[in-house]
């Protein structure tokens, strides 16, 4: 560190996640209009892709609370909230092995509960090991609710009647079972006691404001006692994360990035990944959202600042960056001398993500580094082998990798696209190839609809198999009716059990084989099969002549192939009927006198 350097604590980062609908914009947009409501003159709240709560809000919001909190003094700058909820844009902040977040506010709509994005929040938390409060939000609309606007949450149940007060009781109890039942202990925050085990949750209305001030006080106090040393940073060259790549007018290609770490500087040198290669690149001009009231007075939606100090959100305009990757990690190098190490970096952690194997496995591609991390992520929880990852599009070539997993392992044969588009000639050859491509932007839809077709799939190919196995059946010679007796033999017959079908061959209760059953009829109409209590007439083709080898009124059984009585016992005994399963044991007993192995299973 040089001697000029200085320290500072900055700003966590904050993200809100939730199921859609769960109300994560309205508290964003509450929190914003909190802070823009009662900030001081000439406080900066509003950065690129982010939003600044500054400490002098968080007193104010504080203070009502401090009889409740009496320890609560406000040490940090402020909170830093990323401005787009939910998972894509979480998903860009990646950062080798964890997440550039520090905190996440689980939005769960308390009249609701958990749902599928919920889950898939707590997944991604778990995973980047990123810790979390639960919002347990729109507690307005609990029966009876007398809303107090912006009002904490330990005022406003004081006004609540008692049956009011069970309904919530009931809810938040229910919350706190989801998450334990994903590995949290959870509890309503006034009554947590150790906050490093237990998972607070603040009953809020996004709408109302009720409770939005705890939830803000709250996180302040948690980030202070937990994660104050991570939150220092120095004068050191800039580290951070592309949030998103944007066309502006007049500026080309801009990225737009999430500054965790030092000074960002106009003219400084940077890298980050690009599309072929990472790109490098000097910043042109750093950007910051032109105050409110100022937009009126000047052109354009951006102001120019010379450098901008972690945490921040600011729009970078440099040249080179059309093939910039969102998700990208973007660092400063501080001299020239160092750019092979810092190629290198940047290539390592890229290439950890987008790779070709030559086993077999599923093709995926996806928006961004960050969103194929996310999805890359998924499929190895979901223990499905990745054979291609990419960002891009879904091309030709991504096809004729799918088809040639396709020949050997069909499951796997297919393409997993996230939020991507498949160009023409991609989707001509996949129709043709027969190669699946499961799109969304949604990533457990992605997951759940190749599921189901994992399962159509197997299931067709277990009914393939069984299909082909003979099924036990046992008949009898229906007296008075030999039609024919050799070459082919007709007789009619009733079944006794189970099921027969043509083509098996038949054999007598001593296991002498008669033939192949070709043919099975009731009166003019030819059957497929025909199933215990049916009477039909078949031809027997084979040594079998009746009045010799058979006669009226006898039994006869299907002579079912050792392989085929193996495959009924291991595999597929679940596809035989009660009925069906009682004949496999009489021929099994049949056959074992000539092969004391018949229907033997280890
Ligand atoms: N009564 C009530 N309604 C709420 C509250 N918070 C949000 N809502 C309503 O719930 C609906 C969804 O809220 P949003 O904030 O758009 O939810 P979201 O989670 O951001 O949804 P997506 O962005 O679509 O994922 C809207 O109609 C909101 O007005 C609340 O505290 N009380």
């Amino acid at each position: 560190m040089s001697s000029t350097s200085r320290e500072w604590i900055r700003q966590p980062i904050i993200v809100v996640m939730g199921h859609v609908d769960h109300g994560k914009t309205t508290l964003l947009d509450k929190i914003r209009g909190t802070a823009v409501a009662r900030k001081e003159p000439g406080e900066i709240t509003q950065h690129v892709g982010a939003s600044i709560v500054p400490a002098s809000v968080l007193k104010k919001i504080a203070e009502p609370l401090r009889k409740y909190f009496p320890k609560l003094q406000i040490e940090i700058p402020g909170l830093l909230f990323i401005d787009t909820p939910g998972h894509e844009l979480f998903a860009n902040l990646r950062k080798r092995g964890g997440s550039v977040a520090d905190m996440a506010i689980l939005v769960v709509d308390v009249m609701e509960g958990f749902q599928p994005q919920t889950v898939e929040a707590i997944n991604i938390l778990k995973e980047k090991k990123v810790p979390f409060v639960v919002a347990a939000n729109k507690i307005d609309r609990i029966e009876g609710w007398k809303p107090t606007p912006d009002a904490p949450f330990l005022e406003t149940i004081r006004n609540q009647s008692q049956r009011t007060i069970n309904i919530l009781e009931e809810k938040i109890y229910r919350i706190a079972g989801e998450l334990y039942n994903h590995g949290f202990e959870a509890e309503r925050f006034d009554r947590v006691r150790d906050f490093r085990r237990t998972v607070a949750i603040i009953p809020i209305s996004a709408k109302t404001g009720e409770g939005v001030s705890e939830l803000l006080a709250l996180m302040t106090g948690l980030v202070q006692q937990f994660m104050k040393k991570k939150l220092v940073t120095s004068s050191e060259p800039a580290k951070g994360v592309v949030l998103e790549v944007k066309e502006e007018p007049g500026l080309g290609t801009t990225i737009d990035v999430i500054i965790y770490e030092g000074v960002l500087k106009k003219n400084d040198l940077f890298i980050i990944a690009g599309k072929s290669k990472p790109v490098v690149t000097r910043v042109r001009a750093l950007l910051m959202p032109r105050p409110l009231q100022d937009m009126r007075m000047h052109e354009g939606r951006f102001t120019q600042v010379e450098e901008v100090y972690a945490a921040t959100g600011v729009k970078v305009s440099a040249p080179d960056l059309d093939d910039a990757l969102a998700g990208s990690p973007f660092y400063v190098i501080p001299d020239e001398t160092r750019l092979q190490d810092y190629l290198k970096m940047v290539s390592e952690e890229v290439s950890e993500l987008r790779f070709k194997v030559e086993s077999d496995g599923v093709v995926i591609k996806a928006d961004t580094l960050g969103s194929l991390e996310a999805l890359l992520e998924a499929m190895r929880r979901e223990k499905i082998p990745v054979r291609l990852a990419d960002v891009g599009n879904v091309s030709r070539n991504d096809v004729i990798e799918a088809s040639v997993v396709k020949k050997s392992k069909p499951e796997y044969g297919v393409i997993l696209a996230f939020n991507v588009k498949l160009l023409p000639e991609a989707e001509e050859l996949a129709a043709r190839e027969g190669v699946k491509v499961f799109q969304s932007n949604i990533i457990y839809h992605i997951i759940e609809e190749y599921a189901k077709w994992v399962k159509e799939l197997r299931e067709k190919e277990v009914e393939k198999e069984v299909s082909s196995l003979v099924r036990p059946a046992k008949i009898r010679i229906l007296p008075g009716f030999i039609f024919r007796r050799s070459d082919p033999a007709i007789v009619g017959i009733e079944v006794l059990g189970g099921v027969l079908r043509p083509g098996c061959n038949v054999m007598r209760s001593d296991g002498m084989e008669l033939g192949m059953v070709v043919q099975i009829r009731d009166r003019d109409n030819v059957l497929k099969e025909a199933r215990a209590g049916q009477q039909v007439a078949i031809s027997i083709k084979g040594r079998i002549m009746v009045g010799r080898h058979v006669d009226e009124g006898d039994i006869l059984y299907t002579s079912i192939p050792k392989e085929h009585v193996t495959m009924w016992l291991t595999k597929h005994r679940d596809k035989l009927s009660t009925d069906e399963y009682l004949v496999l044991k009489e021929i099994i007993e049949i056959k074992k006198k000539q092969d004391p192995f018949y229907g033997f299973t280890a």
